[in-house]
């Protein structure tokens, strides 16, 4: 089927970037938060980030109006009957996808799909939770969305070949690239990254090194973009630990068991970047550590 409304759950920093590429690649876009402010909020965001493709020369002024006036929202969830595909990009957390899903499916077009960007639950278990399994599936963008090329295609059990198809070209047109993972827990991405960060947060918890010290180890010893701790903080510990918490439960490894300093950062509150401190805190000018 043809693919031309995109219908987004969660304004967060996914939602968001998802949002952003597909409005850019022309498709008409509908977000939905549990808040008003939040989605007023994230629209701002994506405003602010094409912005800096206009001022770094990817975008032109008029693509990025033109884009923006593809993006509506709102805190009715009815803001998505319209939609082809949605795309729940709430938080980590499986009850909380749940819920969503069983007042979603009600007010969607019986032909919509329903896909989810989680980073490690169970596809067919989700799928589960709506009234359409097989035209559900995993889109599973990486962050920040606008400049990672992959995105990971997921099957539950129940997905059929169209739905599948339908999501191969929505991502195309982005002109991303596709990987497809089995449904296992936290697919190809995170099944290999999540265990990295955790035993860097282990190296710090055991007092192997300072937050400085094993960032710099990371970027300059192994060349990556950021550090351990700074893409931990990135991408949100809470989203770290639900991840970490799905491997450790369902491969049933304790070589998986989330490190307790990622328990205690989340239980204080210090998400990363989106509240302001986690390994680092950014309120000030520059990051400090605070460790
Ligand atoms: C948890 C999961 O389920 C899966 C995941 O996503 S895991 C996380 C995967 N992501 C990563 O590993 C990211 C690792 N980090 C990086 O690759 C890089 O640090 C980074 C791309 C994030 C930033 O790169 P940088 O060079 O340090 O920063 P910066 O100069 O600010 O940004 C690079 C460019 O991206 C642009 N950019 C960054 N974020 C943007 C956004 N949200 N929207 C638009 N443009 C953006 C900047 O404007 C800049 O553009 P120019 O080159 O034109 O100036
Ligand atoms: N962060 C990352 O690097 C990546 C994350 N993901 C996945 O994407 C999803 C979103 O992550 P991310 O954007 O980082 O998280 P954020 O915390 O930035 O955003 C989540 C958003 O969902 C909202 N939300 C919570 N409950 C509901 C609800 N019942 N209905 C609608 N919206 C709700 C939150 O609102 P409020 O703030 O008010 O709670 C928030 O706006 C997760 O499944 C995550 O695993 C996938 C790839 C990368």
């Amino acid at each position: 089927m043809a693919i031309e409304q995109i219908g987004i759950i969660g304004a967060g920093q996914m939602g968001g970037g998802i949002a952003q590429v597909s409005a850019l690649a022309g498709y008409k876009v509908a977000i939905y938060d549990i808040s008003a402010d939040r989605v007023e909020a994230g629209i701002a965001t994506i405003g602010g980030n094409m912005a800096r493709q206009v001022a770094g020369g990817k975008i032109t002024p008029e693509t990025r109006e033109a884009a923006m006036a593809r993006i509506s929202g709102g805190s009715d969830m009815s803001v998505l009957s319209e939609a082809d595909l949605v795309i729940e990009a709430a938080t980590e957390d499986e009850t909380i996808k749940r819920k969503i899903y069983a007042q979603l499916c009600p007010l969607l077009k019986p032909t919509a799909i329903v896909a989810t960007n989680t980073s490690s639950l169970s596809i067919t278990r989700l799928a589960s939770a709506t009234d359409r399994p097989e035209r559900f599936m995993g889109i599973h963008f990486m962050n920040p969305v606008p400049i990672m090329k992959l995105v990971e295609l997921v099957r539950g059990i129940a997905t059929d070949d169209p739905t599948f198809q339908a999501a191969r070209a929505y991502v195309t047109a982005l002109e991303k690239t596709i990987t497809v993972s089995e449904d296992f827990p936290a697919f190809i991405v995170n099944r290999i990254l999540l265990p990295m960060i955790n035993e860097a947060i282990y190296t710090l918890y055991e007092g192997v090194g300072s937050v400085e010290a094993i960032d710099t180890a990371m970027k300059l010893g192994a060349n990556h973009p950021m550090g351990p701790l700074q893409l931990a903080d990135f991408i949100g510990l809470d989203t770290c630990l639900s991840i970490m918490q799905v491997l450790y439960d369902g491969l049933a490894d304790s070589k998986y068991r989330p490190c307790p300093l990622l328990v205690k950062y989340v239980e204080a509150g210090w998400l990363g970047r989106k509240t302001g401190r986690g390994f680092y805190d950014y309120r000030g000018e520059v990051p400090v550590p605070t460790r």
